[in-house]
């Protein structure tokens, strides 16, 4: 089932549960039931009969392949209801994923809206399969090209709640760049397919041109045709390769990362995100944090190329960071000079719970730990050693509000077992890193008391 998915109900015979893609609450719906589990059924949705027009508008939708591609949910809401909807999945979440009581879960802060909410993402992977058996068989030792597409070969995203390809063409959350890439990078496929054997994932990332704005050179492993300015006239290119450097600025700081590694996917909305951490840190509910107790350390577990322990150092005198893919920590290290902050930042390569034993000279009292793991959420043994070390601000960044929400849970239950000081949830709100999407970036703030 997907976070997405409408829980409808059939009243008769008798009173049974279909979970059903894209329908909304107060909605009429006819489906076509093709799964049974024990206690629901699954359907697609064939026809709204009854719209709930309060919510509806498809006058609001971008794509053609809505409702069938798997990418996005919410395009038939207005902007401002599907910051509301991802509130509620974050007050859900703590209802029940946390096991706290209500009194410890502060009242959840409106979603923060990405300035972007189209052509916002910098990352898309269409996929194709593999070329059938028989049509291997007849291209064998002919390297002829293939025009038109072949109706078997479909270059695209999942259809909704199948491993079915759709074939896609443009996508309009993406980049500008990534859809202008895209064209001809499909043509190319169609046009070589006698030589691919397996299925293939590709990957768009839109990069800066190296030099951008004072020059429009691309990167190596750019495609060079492709390039787009925009409002600020740096150039964008579209890159390909894994193994290649993709350039991003977030503010004022410049991060280059290897484009088959992590990286946040919507660059619009990262300065927001980056500044309300900061503020989040420095400034407390009941003001701003007096000087003789300002956090001067910070610890950036699960930090990937150094997103917030670059974007943050200028605030700190000494900053941590550590990451499992040794990739992204060359990339770390290199942001850090690239940003002339590399006398204040180290990175290290290994699990997230191993930075405790190398920041035992980091103050406590002013030391700030941001964590953002992936979405399986954080360990027991991270948890522990985030205990014993004890730091006065927690900021849990999370793409997956459901294992953030347990994490938390457990961090603030385990601190209440101390004596004296312990661990509350200061504030709590979502981030629209997705917009068109259900998913929601969240941003917990922790501090002993
Ligand atoms: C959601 S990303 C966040 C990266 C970074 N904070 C950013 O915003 O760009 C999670 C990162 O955790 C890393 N990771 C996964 N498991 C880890 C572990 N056990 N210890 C340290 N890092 C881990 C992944 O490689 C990935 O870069």
């Amino acid at each position: 089932m997907m976070k997405s998915d409408a829980l409808a109900i059939i009243t008769s015979p008798k009173p049974w549960v279909v979970v059903t893609p894209l329908a909304l609450p107060g909605e009429t719906i006819r489906a076509r039931v093709y799964r049974h589990a024990r206690l629901y059924s699954y359907a697609d949705l064939l026809e709204v009969t009854q719209p709930n027009t309060d919510w509806r508008d498809m006058s609001l939708v971008q794509c053609k392949y809505f409702g069938k591609c798997a990418g996005c949910q919410y395009q038939m809401l207005s902007y401002e209801k599907q910051l509301e909807l991802k509130r509620d999945v974050v007050l859900r979440a703590y209802q029940y994923f946390s096991e706290l009581p209500e009194t410890s879960v502060p009242p959840i802060l409106p979603t923060i809206a990405s300035p972007l909410q189209y052509g916002y993402r910098t990352k898309i992977t269409p996929h194709f399969e593999a070329p059938p058996k028989k049509f291997q068989k007849e291209a064998r030792g002919k390297s002829k090209e293939i025009t038109p597409k072949p109706d078997w070969l479909n270059i695209g995203f999942n259809q909704i709640g199948t491993r079915h390809v759709m074939d896609i063409e443009e996508c309009p959350i993406a980049t500008p760049v990534l859809n202008k890439t895209l064209g001809p990078l499909r043509e190319g496929i169609i046009s070589n397919i006698t030589k691919y054997r397996k299925g293939v994932s590709l990957l768009l990332r839109d990069s800066l041109a190296e030099g951008s704005p004072a020059s429009t050179a691309a990167p190596p492993n750019a495609i060079p045709s492709d390039q787009v300015a925009d409002g600020a006239s740096e150039v964008h290119v579209c890159v390909t390769d894994h193994k290649a450097t993709v350039r991003e600025r977030v503010g004022d700081k410049l991060f280059e990362y290897t484009a088959g590694s992590f990286f946040q996917n919507n660059n619009s909305v990262l300065v927001p995100l980056t500044s309300y951490v900061r503020d989040a840190i420095f400034e407390r509910p009941s003001g701003r944090i007096p000087d003789e107790v300002r956090p001067t350390h910070l610890v950036d577990a699960y930090c990937g190329s150094g997103l917030f322990a670059i974007t943050l150092a200028p605030h700190f005198t000494r900053v941590a960071g550590i990451e499992l893919s040794t990739e992204s920590i060359r990339c770390a290290t290199r942001n850090a000079e690239l940003n002339g902050l590399e006398d204040r930042c180290t990175f290290l390569a290994g699990d997230a719970a191993n930075i405790f034993a190398t920041v035992q000279d980091f103050p406590r009292e002013r030391t700030v730990l941001i964590i953002d793991p992936p979405r399986k959420g954080t360990d027991e043994r991270f948890i522990e050693q985030l205990l014993t070390f004890g730091c006065e601000t927690v900021v849990y960044v999370s793409c997956n509000v459901h294992t953030q929400a347990r994490d938390v849970g457990q961090i603030l239950r385990k601190s209440e077992e101390w004596e004296g000081r312990k661990y509350v949830l200061e504030s709590l709100r979502g981030f629209d890193l997705f917009p068109q999407t259900a998913h929601v970036e969240s941003v917990a703030v922790l501090r002993l008391i």
